[in-house]
């Protein structure tokens, strides 16, 4: 069994003299060593992954193979090598650079250090007078910002501040992507807009590297509040920089207690704790929140917190471990609850953590995600304490935990958002007994004080300031048509579309990918790497800037993907408020973008109700001045009729050679799957005669069996003559209005055209979308 460890310098410099000893004497021994530390091992360290949907967890850990663990009876562990395997070859050996690494620690330095070892453990930190303790923080950030001026001053003898080895050392530690990127010391940007928000000099670095001049409304708001040690209830748009409105209090406080985690990385792992886990509705969320927090930690000098991910799709006991030792865990409830519950001790860890952040809780607090919530809120305060073998008798006595919560999301349901904001009651009474309501959960995050800081900094629109929103009305059965021409009259947008179903995701993906549009899908039933492959393949940097993602409300909540231009909408979403976190992945931090809306003849009823919740302050404001209206709140788009017609042939080819290949797949899962059943029954499998006792063809349904089979009938070289068809149509452009025969007809702007500019797909004048 490979086995892996968190690579901590300071745990080596604490254990140098120890390791030193025992690699000398082991070394000098013969192959009969008995059991060894993990110091005496020859670890070996994890490459970091090429690319991001190879993430899992930390980087920097290190492994090493052919060694069994004996477990000691004082709880501890020892190693030895596996049965054949020479111990030789899993002893660190001596090398000279271990003398030379370890030369400079005497035992005096360790002896020093070990009063201060023995100081208050972190978690009574906590428990410090507020007051005293935010002076004292105040004339430390004082003295360190001093010193950070006159360091900023000369900013070219600052730079070697930060040697090779620290960067590369807080980008092992920390989850971090943006550590994949070029690492080159940048000048960063002024940050002085963030003064009066009390932070330290670590995280004034972070934010000018990562340029990020001054905080958002929220982070203005609810970063003094969370540092002041209150519970927050934060509301903003979508994009507004919600994570860091709750991750720069953690790393502050994470900065805070650094001294002491410092003093007690000597001693064993299994005495650390996190200090705050933050649970987010969907893995890619969890995903980007870790590494968004991460990149804070990278780029903030020596910050070394750990961030352990901890979500469906990759390995549990990686996981157990990673969860051991980290400081923030970031994860989706179903896996961690999974975690905790094994009774391996890290319920007892989690109980201590400081800050439980609550992200997009609307969706968390509902649908879904209720039992797995309620399982870890109650394990956080032992609530249960009976049925978790993680927990003895002596624990449940302990005092209550004395965490801050965190509660964020653009949108709140109006009932949960009244609760929160404490302006209606608290059904008091049967509230335990009704155990499926959102108010019981609400009870149960257990918040410190009576009333949260209800923070709201939108409280007139959901949506974000730069976003515009639009309708295409089109025929219910030329939603596709409509969906292609749209995306034509945007090249070069990066264009993220949503549906209602995976079947929808799979169908549309497939008939882009036909119409040669560089196109990835994105739903719950593929696997997690093919989720993140996706992602990553939309979104990266030297991504086609047209390439398109269909995905299903997965990709609503949360996702912050650089450079989505724009949202289409191809199924009304069920709910407002899937449209608003929908319409939300554009026009993030301050950026401009679109939200368009295919809707068909039946859909406009559903739509405009949907529109006027959303709008609600707009359309009362257009009832009042223009007396009783209907209108829809949206941006009408007007597609030209004529480029829509152009378009159709194309999309019919498309249309016959998706349904072909998609009739072609069902017809071969069923028909594997009757050949299966046929073999266990011990009969004959024959599809024609089972189509025939089936009827296929007639009665309910048929027609679209009928169409299917014959779809799926198209012979290989009928497929070939389709696709071959349509690359021809798709390699000339779309010719409006105008023939090439004649270009000098006035209907193009030949200098134009030589410049390279105008729309690529068409030929002739199209009038561009005043959207
Ligand atoms: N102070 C800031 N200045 C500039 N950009 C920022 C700032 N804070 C955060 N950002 C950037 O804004 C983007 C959106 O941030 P974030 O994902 O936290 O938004 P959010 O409010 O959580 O959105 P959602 O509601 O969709 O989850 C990110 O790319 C982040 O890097």
């Amino acid at each position: 069994m490979g086995q892996k460890r968190a690579r901590d310098p300071k745990a080596q410099v604490a254990e140098a003299n120890k390791r030193k000893k025992a690699v000398k004497s082991d070394a000098a021994s013969s192959d009969d060593y008995g059991s060894l530390g993990v110091d005496d091992l020859n670890w070996k360290e994890v490459a970091m992954p090429d690319r991001m949907d190879d993430a899992e967890g930390f980087f920097g850990l290190e492994e090493i193979e052919g060694v069994d663990i004996i477990k000691q009876s004082d709880g501890g562990v020892q190693f030895k090598a596996k049965a054949g395997k020479p111990t030789k070859s899993i002893v660190k050996p001596p090398s000279e650079d271990d003398g030379d690494e370890w030369a400079g620690f005497s035992d005096e330095d360790s002896a020093k250090k070990s009063p201060a070892t023995e100081k208050t453990p972190a978690a009574t930190e906590v428990k410090e007078d507020k007051k005293s303790k935010k002076d004292k923080k105040k004339e430390q950030n004082k003295a360190k910002k001093e010193e950070q001026k006159t360091k900023e001053q000369k900013p070219k003898e600052q730079k070697p501040k930060e040697s090779k080895a620290a960067q590369s050392q807080s980008i092992k530690a920390a989850l971090s992507f943006a550590a994949l990127d070029d690492v080159e010391e940048d000048d960063g940007v002024d940050v002085s807009a963030w003064d009066g928000l009390n932070l330290s000099p670590e995280t004034f670095t972070a934010l000018s590297k990562m340029k990020f001049s001054s905080p958002s409304a929220i982070q203005k708001a609810s970063i003094p509040a969370i540092l002041d040690g209150h519970d927050v209830v934060g509301k903003a748009s979508t994009g507004s920089g919600k994570t860091l409105a709750f991750g720069i209090p953690i790393i502050e406080h994470y900065l805070d207690q650094r001294g002491k985690q410092e003093e007690q990385s000597d001693k064993p792992e299994k005495n650390k704790y996190p200090i705050a886990l933050i649970l987010s509705p969907t893995r890619e969320l969890a995903h980007q929140l870790g590494k968004h927090i991460g990149e804070l930690i990278a780029n903030s000098p020596d910050t070394n917190a750990r961030v352990a991910l901890i979500t469906g799709g990759m390995s549990i006991q990686k996981q157990q471990r990673q969860l051991a030792t980290a400081d923030i865990v970031v994860g989706t409830p179903g896996r961690v609850w999974e975690i905790l519950s094994t009774g391996t001790g890290l319920i007892r860890k989690m109980q201590k953590i400081q800050f439980l952040v609550v992200d997009e809780a609307d969706r968390l607090l509902s649908e879904g995600h209720f039992k797995e919530m309620e399982h870890i809120l109650n394990a956080l305060d032992k609530h249960q304490a009976g049925d978790i073998a993680d927990m003895d008798q002596e624990e449940e006595e302990e005092e209550p935990s004395n965490r801050q919560t965190l509660v964020f999301s653009a949108t709140f349901h109006k009932d949960l958002q009244q609760k929160l904001a404490g302006k209606s009651r608290w059904t008091s009474g049967d509230m335990l007994d009704n155990k499926e309501s959102m108010e019981y959960l609400l009870k149960k995050l257990n918040f410190r004080e009576e009333k949260p800081k209800f923070i709201d900094v939108n409280p007139e629109s959901q949506m974000a300031v730069g976003l515009k929103e639009g309708i295409v009305e089109c025929p219910a059965m030329e939603k596709d048509l409509y969906l292609y021409s749209v995306l034509l009259y945007y090249p070069k947008h990066r264009t993220l579309i949503f549906t209602n179903s995976i079947s929808a995701v799979r169908r549309i993906t497939q008939l882009l990918q036909a119409l040669q549009l560089p196109v990835f899908a994105l739903h719950s039933n593929m696997a997690q790497k093919a989720r993140l492959r996706s992602i990553e393949r939309f979104s990266s940097p030297t991504a086609n800037p047209s390439s398109i993602l269909v995905a299903t409300d997965v990709a609503a909540r949360g996702l912050d993907i650089k450079g989505v231009n724009c949202i289409i909408h191809y199924h009304v979403p069920r709910t407002a408020d899937a449209y608003v976190h929908r319409s939300g992945r554009t026009a993030r931090a301050g950026e401009s973008g679109k939200s368009i809306l295919i809707c068909a003849p039946d859909e406009v009823v559903g739509v405009a109700r949907l529109a006027g919740k959303i709008h609600s302050k707009k359309a009362k404001k257009a009832d009042d001045s223009n007396g009783p209206s209907k209108k829809i709140p949206l941006e009408s788009l007007d597609i030209d009729r004529r480029v829509v017609a152009r378009l159709r042939p194309r999309m019919s080819l498309a249309k016959r050679i998706t349904d072909s290949t998609i009739a072609k797949e069902k017809v071969n899962t069923e028909d594997n799957w009757l050949r299966a059943a046929a073999d266990d029954l011990g009969v004959e499998y024959d599809s024609d005669e089972f189509d025939q006792s089936k009827g296929r063809g007639r009665g309910r349904g048929g027609g679209r069996e009928r169409r299917e089979k014959e779809a799926s009938e198209l012979s290989k070289s009928e497929m070939a003559g389709l696709r071959a068809e349509l690359k021809q149509l798709l390699s000339q452009r779309v010719n409006i209005g105008v023939s090439e025969k004649y270009l000098t007809a006035g209907r193009i702007d030949i200098d134009a055209l030589l410049r390279g500019e105008g729309n690529d797909a068409f030929l002739g004048h199209l009038d561009p979308l005043t959207f």
